[in-house]
């Protein structure tokens, strides 16, 4: 099915699903030094929630899991702030153009960084190759290496590669609402609460007391997949989430690869 979106055209039956699945298994990535996610069946006295058992008709499992930690989600500035913001009320259209760049950290001591620069660069080549006009509204970054154990790693501990705050305020101050990343974090793993980039992107100046220009409707997409054969350039992005009034949901972001332009 083909959509016709200004003066170019998206093919709906060939998304490129960049969410990586929740599963309770050794397989499921996990972040801050949680537990893999619990998937299982409800249990009255006998009675289990699952058909195999042969006591219930349908199967009917609790799922026990963290939106940050376990998987592709979405959050809000909620996330850091001292009162509560809803990712659900903050994000309210689901459908964005969207650049994809590729970056590769480079090592500042001992950490592995995100620049400023490297933002600037691939934005810049993006745009030059490309005839979309439209504003863009949303950006995937997706780091090197790009091995496939993004899907299951255990980032516990391992000092991950992050968004330096001069990269975070480049994408504000760009007017990109939506920065989706292959990272479980896009601050350093360990940095005190200081939450650099975050505070950079949402323009949460204090967050005990909100500015009036905070973007409450911008959003931060951590722990997506990439992968190899998609190239850098324009896309339209359907950015989706569960339904959950929290700083965070699991989310489902589809790329859509533009033709006819
Ligand atoms: N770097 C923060 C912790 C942090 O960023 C964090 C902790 C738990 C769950 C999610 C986190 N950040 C996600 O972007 C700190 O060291 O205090």
């Amino acid at each position: 099915m083909l959509a016709k979106i200004n003066n170019f055209e998206i093919d709906l039956s060939k998304p490129i699903d960049i969410s990586i699945s929740l599963t309770n298994t050794e397989e499921n990535p996990i972040a801050w030094y949680i537990e893999k996610p619990v998937i299982e069946p409800v249990v009255f006295g006998d009675w289990i929630g699952k058909v195999s058992e042969g006591k219930s008709s349908t199967n009917f499992n609790n799922i026990f899991f963290n939106p940050h930690g376990h998987g592709t989600h979405t959050e809000c500035l909620g996330h850091i702030t001292n009162d509560f913001y809803s990712v659900n009320q903050a994000l309210k259209q689901f459908f964005f153009f969207a650049k994809l760049i590729t970056v590769e950290p480079e090592k500042i001591g001992e950490d592995l960084v995100i620049t400023k620069d490297h933002i600037s660069t691939s934005l810049n080549v993006t745009n030059a190759s490309t005839l979309l006009t439209e504003k863009t509204e949303a950006i995937i970054i997706r780091t090197l290496p790009n091995q496939k154990d993004k899907k299951s790693r255990k980032y516990s501990n391992t000092n991950p590669p992050y968004l330096s705050e001069d990269a975070a305020t480049f994408i504000r101050e760009s007017e990109i609402q939506h920065l989706l990343i292959d990272l479980p974090s896009v601050d350093k793993e360990h940095d005190e609460g200081k939450l650099l980039a975050h505070k950079a992107f949402w323009n949460v100046k204090d967050t005990h007391q909100l500015n009036a220009d905070a973007r409450f409707e911008a959003t931060i997409t951590e722990m997506i997949f990439v992968s190899d054969e998609i190239p850098d350039g324009n896309y339209v992005l359907n950015l989706q989430i569960a339904s959950f009034e929290n700083d965070a949901s699991p989310s489902k972001p589809i790329l859509y690869s533009i033709v006819n332009y």
